[in-house]
């Protein structure tokens, strides 16, 4: 792939020379060399105030699901109404449209379950812009979306020592804990996984990472006792944490959708 220039100015561009060109193309790698905790967070809590304000058109997602292959197709279409002035005068709306699949059985094969692809639009002519890879981007969001939900409705997230219990082991398991490890002052990360090789093996992959005081455990009750904070990040259709189990009784509880 050539990128000519800064992606993240072509993204934001709408200069008539870059627009008229073919669209960029950026793979995951790509992305994830643009994102960031302090850019990211921000944006998701301005693009949540700006579905308060109305300055976001966002229809409930289409949701297609093939059962012979345990998948799900979701496509979701936004718009958001600019609030600044971007580098060349006009006013810096987004249309975009995320297109995620959902294969559960991919792990088999080494894929991620999630997959997802953006497309990027000039918001005053509808042109293609960037077709972008959207599986780290949509890992990154979904976290930091927590990471906002947890800094506006838990009146203890400014504390120091908390600590965050995190059921499952894959994707979201992984940056949930990496976001909460950067965005709040965090003691120790718990992992809990049905399948206790899993938990093992995201503690020794996150602590290789520098992440500190992450465990593993093998009784989702020991796992959430303590806990300030609980992420639920499995694919099960039955709950994972049991309310008895709870014994803090202000904690936030961040539920993944199951699709
Ligand atoms: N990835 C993303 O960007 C997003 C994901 N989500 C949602 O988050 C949830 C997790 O997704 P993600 O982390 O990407 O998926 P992964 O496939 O990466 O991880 C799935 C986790 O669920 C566990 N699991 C699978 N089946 C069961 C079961 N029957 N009982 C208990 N645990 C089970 C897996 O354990 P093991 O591997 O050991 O079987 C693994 O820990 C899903 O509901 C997904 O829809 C939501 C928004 C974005
Ligand atoms: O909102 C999203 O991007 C997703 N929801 C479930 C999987 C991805």
């Amino acid at each position: 792939t050539v990128i000519k220039g800064n992606p993240a100015a072509i993204i934001s561009s709408k200069n008539i020379a870059v627009t008229q060109a073919p669209p960029l193309f950026l793979s995951d790698d790509q992305v994830l060399g643009l994102l960031d905790w302090e850019t990211l967070v921000p944006a998701i809590e301005s693009v949540i105030a700006g579905v308060d304000r109305g300055q976001v058109i966002q229809p409930a997602r289409l949701v297609m699901r093939i059962p012979d292959k345990d998948a799900v197709v979701l496509s979701m279409p936004g718009y958001v109404k600019g609030t600044n002035t971007s580098q060349d005068g006009s006013p810096d709306d987004s249309l975009a449209v995320k297109i995620v699949t959902s294969f559960t059985r991919n792990k088999d094969i080494g894929l991620p379950s999630i997959l997802a692809t953006v497309l990027l639009y000039n918001p005053d002519n509808g042109k293609l812009k960037v077709v972008m890879e959207g599986t780290e981007i949509t890992k990154w969001r979904t976290a930091a979306a927590s990471v906002v939900a947890t800094k506006h409705i838990f009146p203890r997230s400014k504390e120091s020592g908390l600590i965050v219990a995190i059921m499952g082991s894959g994707a979201q398991a992984s940056i949930h804990a990496k976001a909460f490890d950067a965005n709040f002052n965090v003691k120790q990360i718990n992992i809990w996984n049905h399948r206790y090789p899993g938990a093992q093996d995201l503690v020794n992959k996150l602590s290789s990472e520098g992440l500190k005081s992450v465990k593993a455990f093998e009784h989702g009750q020991d796992a959430v006792k303590e806990a300030d904070i609980i992420v639920t990040a499995t694919y099960s259709s039955v709950p994972v944490v049991k309310y008895e189990w709870i014994v803090k009784r202000d904690v936030i509880l961040m539920l993944l959708e199951q699709e």
